[in-house]
């Protein structure tokens, strides 16, 4: 028997939802290339594709918008909950205490019903920009501010986040950010949403496990480290000399590297276009550091198949938006609800409890010591 270390290139179920090609870089979304959603469709419409599998007619979105505004509202006492954390508490800690608490809202008869799968999803995408910009809120010491329904819904997050209405721009570019996070067939979180929902557990605990799942800083969390390591850097002459130093030390180049893609990852072009866009119309020091940062850091990792991942340029495009670095990983699971909830949908059609098994290497027949006979 073999162990499959991180179970890399074992496929663990079928799937239609998402494709990728880690050679060629390609990335589609039930078929639809992520280039095309990206210039034509907007993430509610996305999220639509991912969970149900075809774009929505016209009067199936305008119901599903407005199914997923109803729920933008959050009961009080999630906002009473959220005000009893300590201020210091991570909103990626936040988020995931609070998705389960959804679950009181809804009288979950049947994990295997549809109409749980469908209530979840309004649920969660209506619920989680309001308990997020409202931890943001909450966490300074400013009022919350409710939802603005009439707004889009990447609009109504920036808005419920800073406390001014956002420009159209800001609003299309948010939106674009969050149809690139929507999906990305079996990684680490969407694996962790299948196994709990194997057991039949329902979509919000599913959920809130890949939220935890998603916080690490080999996945997502990686996002929030990125900014970090950049906006530490002082003067770009140093940038070769840091590579270097972490290379040595065995760190990680955050941002960097992917399981699947051996090429650059195509959602990170697309946020670095968007980024060099925006750059010539207002300078970014932060973009420019990056940009110096990647090309140093390809001439010693490119060659070995480690590029840019989606991690790398997302948190500075949320850093023009306003949004504070510690929400660059929970605006990521936002838009991964969708993703979650397709696979989660998808699993139950044919569900198996996942239950690996190990290979047992520790010993047998030992004895019970006394405690004061140990050593
Ligand atoms: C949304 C997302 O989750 S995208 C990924 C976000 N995560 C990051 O950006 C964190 C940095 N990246 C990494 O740690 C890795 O690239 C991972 C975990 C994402 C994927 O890596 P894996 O497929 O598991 O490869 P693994 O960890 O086995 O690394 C293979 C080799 O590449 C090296 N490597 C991989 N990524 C990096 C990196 N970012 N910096 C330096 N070296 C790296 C490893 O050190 C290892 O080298 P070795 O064979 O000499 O020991
Ligand atoms: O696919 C992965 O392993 C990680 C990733 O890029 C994502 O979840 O978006």
């Amino acid at each position: 028997m073999k162990v499959y270390s991180g179970l890399a290139g074992i496929p663990v179920v079928k799937s239609s939802i998402s494709y990728i090609d880690g050679e060629k870089g390609i990335l589609e979304y039930r078929g639809i290339p992520i280039q095309e959603l990206v210039e034509n469709s907007e993430f509610l419409e996305v999220a639509y594709l991912l969970v149900f599998g075809k774009l929505p007619t016209v009067n199936e979105y305008k119901k599903f918008v407005s199914d997923v505004k109803k729920h933008l509202q959050i009961d009080s006492s999630i906002i009473n909950l959220l005000e009893k954390l300590p201020l210091n508490t991570h909103p990626m800690k936040v988020l995931q205490s609070a998705v389960p608490v959804f679950s009181a809202f809804e009288d979950v008869e049947d994990v295997l019903d549809e109409k749980h799968h469908y209530n979840a999803l309004v649920r969660m995408l209506g619920h989680v920009p309001t308990v997020l910009a409202s931890w943001k809120r909450i966490s300074n010491k400013e009022d919350v501010i409710p939802p603005d329904g009439s707004l889009s819904y990447g609009e109504n997050f920036l808005y419920m986040m800073r406390g001014e209405k956002p420009s159209k721009e800001e609003g299309d570019i948010f939106d674009k950010c969050l149809i690139l996070h929507a999906e990305h067939t079996i990684n680490a979180s969407t694996f962790t949403a299948i196994v709990v929902v194997s057991t039949l557990a329902d979509f919000y605990s599913a959920v809130s496990s890949a939220v935890g799942s998603l916080s690490g800083r080999l996945h997502g969390g990686a996002n929030e480290r990125v900014f970090y390591m950049l906006s530490e850097i002082k003067n770009t002459e140093d940038i070769p000399s840091i590579i270097e130093e972490k290379l040595k030390k065995k760190e990680r180049i955050m941002g960097f590297g992917h399981r699947i893609y051996k090429t650059y990852d195509p959602r990170a072009k697309i946020l670095k276009d968007m980024l060099k866009k925006l750059s010539t119309k207002k300078e970014n020091s932060l973009y420019r550091i990056a940009e110096i940062f990647e090309r140093e850091a390809l001439k010693r990792l490119g060659s070995k198949g480690i590029h840019p991942n989606i991690d790398f340029y997302s948190g500075i495009l949320y850093n023009m938006l306003g949004i504070p670095v510690q929400f660059y990983t929970p605006v990521f699971a936002m838009a991964r609800i969708a993703g979650w909830t397709a696979h989660c949908k998808e699993y139950l059609k044919e569900n198996k409890l996942f239950r690996p098994t190990q290979i047992y290497d520790g010993g047998h027949n030992i004895h019970y010591i006394p405690a004061e006979k140990r050593k």
